[in-house]
């Protein structure tokens, strides 16, 4: 290795950095928007007296990301941990809706 390809392999590193910067952006401006819209399915759950989680959708949900992972060459048993994980925070903030609205 010459000092020329050290310093080619670090231009490379900052290239691929930048996108992955970019894809993390994206990533949470997309998470942002979920979860304002998870708000509002809280807000109507709560005032409807609808329980927080519903694991038939839950199962749906799970079964079309796994589908979409595996199409898109991403491990599906990560696509499901990843939802699941999300689904779990949602269910959290349902639940403190609910109890606002209970006061
Ligand atoms: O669709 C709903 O009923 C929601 O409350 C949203 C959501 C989700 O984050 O996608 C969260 C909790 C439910 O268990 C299922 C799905």
């Amino acid at each position: 290795m010459t000092d020329i390809d050290t310093t080619l392999a670090k231009f490379q590193l900052n290239q691929f950095r930048d996108s992955i910067d970019n894809l993390d952006a994206i990533l949470v401006h997309t998470l942002a928007e979920r979860f304002k819209l998870t708000q509002q399915v809280g807000k109507l759950k709560a005032q409807h007296n609808l329980p927080p989680a519903d694991k038939t959708r839950e199962a749906e949900q799970i079964e079309r990301l796994r589908q979409m992972a595996q199409e898109s060459g991403l491990d599906p048993a990560f696509a499901e941990k990843f939802l699941n994980f999300i689904v779990a925070e949602v269910i959290r903030h349902h639940e403190h809706i609910r109890g606002l609205e209970a006061d």
